[in-house]
């Protein structure tokens, strides 16, 4: 049977009468089904509560990217610009099922608001603008950028740390990323490793440093151009096989009390 792999869900307001949903976009649901190898399970923006009870049933954790952003609330930041996008709900789910995920073990990929998540989850804080911080690149790509080849095209390269995952999938230490985002890691949260770099310095890939299990993070999406990008795609491939052997042993008889 298939790893089952949990999909982390934003609140929108979408429909005739702008009612609240739990979506997740579907780049999320194809991957699981091709590369990771799993049986996507949308997981709702229903709070911590969640959280004992759907853990136990999963066999890995896609935290997804997402136009909202972490509430500063949950590290010490300061408030966000008038009208900057936020989803509490979100928040309030994924920070814990991100701690209690990689405290059991649990095969985590982060991606992009993901990969925010994971270093506000384990106590680090984040850049809001980073844009409009000296020698910083712009990291967004315009919310009015209809043409998606320009939206999800490569960016800017990524320099990876010699023998990290990423460097490993890829065979050298530099790789192109797309980039989608405003916001970014400020202060490293103390589990977590850096181990990729955008030219400016911006943190793009981490691997949670005490971690049982697979537990990266990254800034960019692979989810968006593993069909053609081999590091994506390994990545993604990894996470897969991680869950799988998860899987495996969730499946195993329980040894008699
Ligand atoms: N909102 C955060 C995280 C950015 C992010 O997850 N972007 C993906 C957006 C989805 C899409 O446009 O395809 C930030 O701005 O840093």
């Amino acid at each position: 049977m298939k790893p089952l792999i949990g999909i982390s869900c934003c609140v929108k307001a979408f429909g005739i009468f702008a009612t609240p949903n739990h979506a997740a976009s579907d780049s999320y649901v194809r991957v699981t089904l091709g590369p990771v190898g799993g049986i996507p399970v949308l997981l709702p923006a229903a709070g911590e509560a969640l959280v004992p009870e759907i853990l136990p049933r999963l066999d890995g954790l896609i935290l997804t990217g997402s136009r909202s952003n972490v509430c500063p609330d949950f590290y010490e930041g300061p408030p966000h610009a008038e009208g900057t996008p936020e989803d509490i709900a979100r928040d309030s789910t994924t920070l814990p099922l991100i701690r209690a995920a990689i405290a059991a073990g649990l095969p985590v990929l982060a991606i992009c608001r993901g990969f925010q998540e994971l270093n506000v989850a384990l106590g680090g804080s984040l850049d809001q603008r980073i844009q409009d911080l000296p020698g910083r690149l712009d990291h967004s790509t315009p919310s009015d950028q209809k043409y998606g080849p320009i939206r999800t095209a490569k960016a800017h390269g990524v320099r990876l740390a010699p023998g990290s995952l990423l460097a490993t999938i890829a065979g050298h230490c530099e790789v192109p990323v797309n980039s989608l985002h405003n916001q970014g890691i400020a202060r490293l949260a103390p589990r977590l490793v850096a181990e990729g770099w955008a030219p400016d310095g911006t943190i793009e890939a981490v691997r949670v440093r005490d971690a049982s299990g697979f537990a990266y993070g990254v800034q960019w999406h692979p989810e968006y151009d593993w069909e053609t990008d081999a590091v994506s795609r390994g990545l993604l491939e990894n996470f897969g096989r991680a869950a799988e052997a998860w899987a495996a042993r969730r499946r195993l008889p329980q040894a008699a009390e």
